[in-house]
């Protein structure tokens, strides 16, 4: 029913501030959220992150750690972003219907980034 994607998602930090991107097409289109797309088959996924993040499509902005706009985010990040900010490694699965509720979710702190949810 369901294919699964690779996809990227990288989140710059300057010190107390993260830099977000205003998603301009796509999915997630009016949504502030880190910088990433698709793995191509003919890149690693540190090729496609650095692309996506130095292409700056999306509309950069800096915000204070203490105040990212998660109103504007993915229902999900708000979530996992202090994991995030802390710099833990983490594992999550979150169902949506449609792009803002989540029906069900796990989220997980790991040691590695190779063991399973
Ligand atoms: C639903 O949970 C998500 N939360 C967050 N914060 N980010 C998410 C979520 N689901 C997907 N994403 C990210 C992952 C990618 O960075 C983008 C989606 O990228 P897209 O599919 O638009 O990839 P592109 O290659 O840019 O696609 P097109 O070129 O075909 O527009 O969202």
């Amino acid at each position: 029913m369901f294919e699964k994607q690779l996809l990227t998602l990288v989140f710059v930090r300057k010190q107390a501030e993260v830099l977000l991107g205003l998603k301009k097409r796509g999915f997630g289109k009016g949504k502030w959220n880190g910088f990433g797309g698709k793995v191509e088959p003919s890149e690693t996924i540190e090729q496609a992150a650095k692309r996506y993040t130095l292409n700056l499509k999306m509309k950069p902005q800096w915000y204070p750690i203490t105040s990212v706009p998660f109103d504007k985010m993915w229902a999900d990040d708000k979530l996992w972003f202090p994991l995030l900010l802390e710099s833990k490694k983490f594992h999550g699965y979150f169902k949506f219907q449609g792009h803002e509720t989540i029906l069900d979710y796990q989220l997980k702190e790991v040691s590695s980034l190779e063991s399973n949810l």
